[in-house]
């Protein structure tokens, strides 16, 4: 990780009405940062992170990501993410190799790239054996594995995960983990937002949203001390109740 801001925002907001979904949030994000962005059901995460992949357009405030205009250069933004959501949209009837070369293609890469990459990385995940498996028949937590890979085989600055690892147990989520440290080794920034608390430990920096704003900001370790907690579930839990902050 390095100091350069790939992700900066100010007073970022978007309202719906007379409601403000995110409320002047400020905050950025390092290139090749593992940046964790949490919240309680309802804080505003999906529509913060909306905007900051360019599917939203803000209310008022300033966002730049990759060194775009969240207002004006939507489209260069979209070309320089991945983006991998709980809900991801892989073809059960598509085999694993199938679903990496026809997601890969729609960002873009050609058919040797898609061949040598596609090929590559079902190596790295050690599925060489099972890659004509029907998306269907295989568990969750490869399900989950195929999909982070389509996030990042056009190898983008950034990678946007929306939950990534929802309801699935300890053991794959922790190798899903290693895949997202190798990608930040890889100077690819990972924003990732979570409901498990022991995954916000893995981050280098968190923000924490409760009703639109920003309720923590920090590493790890700095949120800790900042609301005298062992642990992040405690700050999380402090937070979440209303105590011992200051709303951005
Ligand atoms: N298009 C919309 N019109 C009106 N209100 C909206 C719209 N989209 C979201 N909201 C409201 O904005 C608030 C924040 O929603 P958002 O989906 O961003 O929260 P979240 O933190 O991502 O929650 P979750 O973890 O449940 O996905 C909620 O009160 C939601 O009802």
């Amino acid at each position: 990780m390095n100091s350069e801001k790939i992700i900066e925002t100010t007073k970022l907001t978007k309202a719906f009405g007379s409601f403000k979904a995110v409320n002047e949030i400020t905050f950025d994000v390092k290139k090749g940062e593992i940046f964790g962005f949490l919240g309680a059901n309802g804080a505003g995460k999906s529509t913060a992170m909306k905007m900051l992949t360019g599917l939203l357009s803000p209310t008022s405030g300033e966002a730049t990501v990759a060194g775009f205009d969240v207002f004006t250069q939507q489209e260069k933004i979209k070309k320089n993410i991945g983006y991998m959501s709980q809900k991801f949209s892989l073809y059960d009837d598509l085999s694993l190799l199938e679903n990496i070369k026809f997601f890969g293609g729609i960002y873009g890469l050609s058919k040797e790239q898609l061949n040598e990459r596609g090929t590559a990385m079902i190596e790295r995940l050690g599925l060489s054996d099972v890659s004509h498996k029907l998306l269907k028949e295989v568990p969750l937590g490869w399900k989950q594995k195929i999909a982070f890979s389509v996030a990042t085989l056009h190898q983008p600055k950034i990678v946007f995960l929306d939950e990534p690892t929802g309801g699935v147990d300890p053991i794959t989520r922790r190798q899903f983990w290693e895949m997202i440290y190798e990608a930040a080794d890889n100077d690819t920034t990972v924003f990732v937002t979570t409901h498990y608390m022991d995954e916000a430990e893995y981050c280098n920096r968190i923000s924490m949203m409760v009703d639109g704003r920003i309720a923590g900001y920090g590493s790890p370790k700095e949120l800790k001390a900042d609301f005298k907690s062992e642990n992040m579930d405690e700050v999380f839990v402090k937070i979440a109740r209303g105590e011992n902050y200051k709303l951005q």
